[in-house]
């Protein structure tokens, strides 16, 4: 520290760097007066002990005026201990002004390395090694095309992973998701959505459900994708809109119930606020005559991107089928008629698209089709890679290819058998008159039901019947006549009690045996920790029959499935059953034909049931012929195609590998320990894979987002994250993991450091400064800029005499060699440097912007190369596929001029620096 102090004299507080730039207003003897203006704070020093550092600019330095302006500084003069620098602004750069000392801006930022470097502020070396680290983790993450799809607690499976992919980097999908029952569309759904989400390409999301998966969906994003949801029920938003207007701008992420949509208030609100993604579950529940599906229409249409969700897109007509892809597109989807006309085109390139998806020879009358639907010819003995080009842009060609993805589990494999047991009953007594429904102890399924649980015992089953009235009479009838506890689920309960049902039926030690369910109110439920189905009667339609096994036969189920069905005699069932068994094999494997069986013959069946099974024989034989009609059809048609369009099995296997290679679990490991033990939380083994995190009374920081205060199970591993719900599975994508290196990032955590070497071979006491910048651009988050320029790094090492060792001596190899130096004697060296270490400084920042000058030319010549291959191919594509939809080629064109804009303009900062001395030993 010098002593000449002299009122007007800059300097800043060693001890209190946040208070900006200091003033001396008065200099009496020993005692001294400084003013911080940005604080207002005045400080009264010992001038002989004062823990001040003299704040002094160099030539070609940045400075800023207090007015604001920033200037280069040209020279500096000093005159009775002041010192004016002359100056050229940086708006005009001709020009040359003075800027006497006392006119400098007061605020400099605490946190920047220099500033932290000039008040002998230095991190440990291993902090200082952690931003390191960090920083180059976030490189890799924001190119990554794991993000986002990695972090799901789940199994990898290739068909989800293939369409999250597909589709989250469009610029807006829209599609509709129809994986059959239960193959994990909400997982594709939640995959897309964090992607958009940790990409920056969407912020607000809104999630419409039917009121029974409310919850469900509110605990499935939390608990398999960490991501923070808010239910707003009518109850909420009133709460909410005494204080707003805009009750939904109150929370980013919203989930409400389909019910809230026939609801004018909130509807309307709905509509006033933005949403960039719309995701609606259930999707078939839309009916298009109503009013909420007018509202979702009017969403529809101001949301950037839509997901539709429902296993059994058909289940109501083709018509509404239609109606649905409108709201996905509704220019394209404008003719119903020119639509069946496609769906019957597409059924003719099946077989091209077959024989190129097969290693077999084509005949010649393939080549010659498959040349006039691609444009490009093709040889009978064509290579793989030939065929799968052809059979590419035959895909990409396909209707609705581009907005819908069907899997089914015939193309996904691994699933256990469905196994049928009927159980042959008496009829039922006839309704007395006035009656609309029989009572529950004349039902003679009710005794059959009451062995049948006391048989089946411990095992657990799912009861599913149509409605609410009939759930409580099966319940009162267990409860009377058997002492039996059922666990009840049905539309009408509220979701609490219907979510504390669903923990009653599956606690092992004090649950109940079985869980009755009504149709609705089971819908998109998960129960395939449960093998045994009974279905106390059966649905009209073979998609709710569908629906219902699907509660058991989902992902995650391990054994065969065993479906009990009692039949009364001269019931609907004595017809429904061999129908559903004999006509359509409804129940041993997944029917894809169904809605078209109904729509063919449900008057003939209704005929027959009505007769008591007169012509059943005839309707048995109709179905069985109409249905290996239509599987023919379809297995050559378009089931085909939406099943090689939903997963091309290359992709999806190097999706998968890229995403497993993506997880890094050591090394994310070593991070989060290194991170958990500099910033002082607390960590200790539970058990194989398991630790407790919790936030010591040394913590860094007051809290971390992601931390909670009690302490958090974590784990890395994903098998034992899919074991274990209530530990946290830590991956890269993980909010804590998230703040970490948000932490290390943006705060001036390991910023400034000073190393020694023991190197004999060179001088003692020479010193090398070396220092990292970063660059960044500005871009709106939705053109997700960090594709093309993710966060650049630039070293610089220059020795004493500012000589440019950057490429000669390599990071890593000094780095070994660096070791922790004492506090106090950082200090002390840091002081006795400061002076030639700033000189160095300002040098440096031209080789940083040297190689920020090739950091530009290659974000830009990725830019142009990735953005004009997209926008190739989409034109392409436009030409023979018309869902394309102009918007969406306009949308690489804007993304291009924005990008090329922002990445000629980054902006460059000094992030760390770290001083090192040669100390031979
Ligand atoms: N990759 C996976 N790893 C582990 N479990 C999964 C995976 N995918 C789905 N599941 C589980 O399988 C079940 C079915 O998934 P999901 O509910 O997403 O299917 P769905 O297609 O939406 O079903 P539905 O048609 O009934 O609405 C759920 O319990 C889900 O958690």
């Amino acid at each position: 520290m010098t002593a000449e102090f002299a009122v007007g004299q800059r300097w800043l507080s060693e001890s209190e760097t946040e208070l900006g730039l200091g003033l001396i207003t008065q200099f009496e003897g020993r005692r001294l007066a400084v003013l911080y203006p940005a604080t207002e704070e005045i400080r009264y020093y010992a001038s002989h002990t004062a823990p001040l550092v003299r704040y002094q600019l160099k030539a070609d330095e940045r400075g800023q005026h207090a007015d604001g302006w920033y200037f280069t500084v040209l020279d500096v003069v000093s005159k009775n201990g002041i010192l004016t620098y002359q100056v050229s602004p940086e708006e005009t750069p001709d020009q040359q002004l003075d800027v006497p000392e006392p006119q400098l801006a007061h605020q400099v930022a605490a946190g920047q390395p220099l500033t932290r470097f000039m008040a002998g502020k230095a991190d440990r070396l291993d902090l200082y090694r952690l931003r390191q680290q960090s920083q180059q983790h976030l490189q890799n993450l924001q190119q990554s095309q794991a993000t986002g799809l990695l972090s799901a607690r789940v199994q990898l499976l290739p068909h989800q992973l293939y369409v999250a992919q597909a589709v989250a980097d469009r610029f807006d999908p829209r599609v509709l998701l129809a994986d059959e029952v239960g193959l994990g569309k909400t997982i594709e759904a939640g995959m897309i959505m964090n992607r958009r989400l940790l990409s920056g390409r969407a912020q607000r999301v809104l999630v419409i459900v039917p009121e029974s998966l409310v919850h469900q969906w509110l605990v499935e994003l939390q608990r398999r994708f960490a991501i923070s949801f808010s239910v707003f029920d009518e109850e909420r938003c009133e709460q909410a809109a005494l204080d707003t207007e805009q009750v939904f701008d109150t929370e980013q992420r919203i989930i409400i119930s389909d019910a809230m949509l026939k609801h004018e208030k909130w509807s309307a609100q709905l509509l006033t606020s933005h949403w960039d993604m719309l995701i609606v579950d259930e999707a078939h529940h839309l009916d298009p005559a109503s009013s909420s599906f007018t509202v979702v229409r009017q969403l529809a249409d101001q949301s950037r991107s839509l997901l539709l969700l429902t296993a059994t897109p058909e289940q109501s007509g083709s018509e509404q089928h239609f109606q649905r892809l409108q709201l996905l597109d509704a220019d394209r989807f404008n003719d119903y008629q020119e639509f069946v006309k496609e769906q019957q085109a597409y059924q003719d390139w099946a077989p091209c698209a077959a024989a190129l998806s097969e290693d077999k020879p084509l005949t010649k009358e393939l080549c010659q089709q498959i040349e006039a639907i691609s444009g490009e010819p093709i040889a009978a003995d064509a290579d793989t890679e030939t065929r799968q080009a052809r059979l590419e842009k035959l895909l990409d060609m396909h209707g609705t290819g581009r907005v819908m993805f069907r899997n089914s589990r015939e193309h996904v494999g691994g699933f256990g058998q469905r196994k049928l047991y009927t159980y042959e009953l008496d009829a039922l007594p006839p309704l007395l008159e006035g009656d609309d429904r029989l009572h529950w102890m004349e039902d003679t399924r009710i005794d059959w039901l009451l062995d049948y649980v006391k048989k089946q015992r411990p095992l657990k089953t799912v009861l599913i019947c149509s409605d609410t009235a009939q759930v409580l009479d099966i319940a009162e009838a267990l409860r009377v006549k058997s002492g039996i506890h059922a666990a009840v689920f049905h539309e009408q309960m509220t979701l609490t009690e219907r979510d504390r049902a669903a923990a009653f039926f599956a606690s092992e030690e004090d649950g109940s045996p079985i869980l009755v369910c009504s149709e609705i109110g089971s819908e998109g439920r998960n129960f395939q920790f449960v093998q045994h189905l009974v279905l106390f009667d059966l649905p009209h339609h073979p998609d709710l029959l569908e629906q219902r096994i699907g509660r058991l036969d989902r992902i995650g189920q391990e054994g065969d499935i065993h479906i009990h069905v009692p039949v009364c005699d001269d019931s609907d069932e004595a017809v429904l059953l061999p129908w559903y068994r004999d006509g359509m094999q409804a129940f041993e494997k997944p029917n894809a034909v169904g809605h078209q069986l109904y729509v063919q013959l449900h008057e003939q069946l209704q005929q027959v049931i009505q007769s008591l099974g007169d012509g059943l024989d005839e309707l048995i034989k109709d179905t069985q012929e109409k249905a290996h009609e239509l599987r023919e059809q379809s297995a050559h048609g378009r089931d085909l195609l939406q099943e090689l369009n939903a997963c091309r099995p290359a992709q999806a296997q190097q999706i998968l590998e890229l995403v497993g290679a993506a997880e890094r679990t050591e090394e994310l490991e070593n991070f989060v320990f290194d991170f958990f033990e500099r910033f002082g939380v607390d960590y200790e083994s539970l058990s194989e894979g398991i630790w407790l995190a919790r936030p010591s009374e040394h913590m860094r920081v007051p809290a971390l987002p992601g931390l909670p205060d009690e302490g958090l199970p974590i784990t890395f591993f994903r098998e034992v994250a899919m074991q274990r719900e209530d530990v946290a599975f830590l991956n890269w994508d993980h909010p804590l993991v998230r703040s970490a290196l948000d932490l290390l990032l943006h705060d001036h955590f390991g910023s400034t450091c000073v190393a020694v070497i023991k190197n004999n071979a060179l001088p003692a006491g020479s010193w090398f400064l070396e220092l990292s910048f970063t660059s960044t651009i500005a871009a709106p988050p939705q053109w997700v800029a960090h594709e093309f320029y993710p966060l650049q790094r630039f070293r610089v090492l220059l020795d004493s005499k500012g000589r440019d060792l950057t490429d000669k001596v390599p990071a890593q190899a000094l780095d070994n060699q660096c070791q922790f130096v004492e506090k106090k004697a950082a200090r002390q060296l840091m002081k006795q440097l400061r002076s030639d270490c700033q000189q160095l400084i300002s040098e440096a920042w031209n080789q940083a912007e040297q190689q920020q000058q090739s950091a530009i030319a290659a974000g830009q010549a990725a830019l142009r190369s990735n953005l004009s291959a997209q926008l190739k191919r989409l034109q392409e594509l436009q030409q023979r596929n018309p869902q394309v939809r102009p918007a969406e080629i306009e949308a690489i064109s804007e993304r291009q001029a924005t990008l090329e804009h922002a990445i000629a303009q980054p902006q460059l900062s000094l992030d760390a620096l770290r001083l090192i001395v040669n100390v031979p030993g």
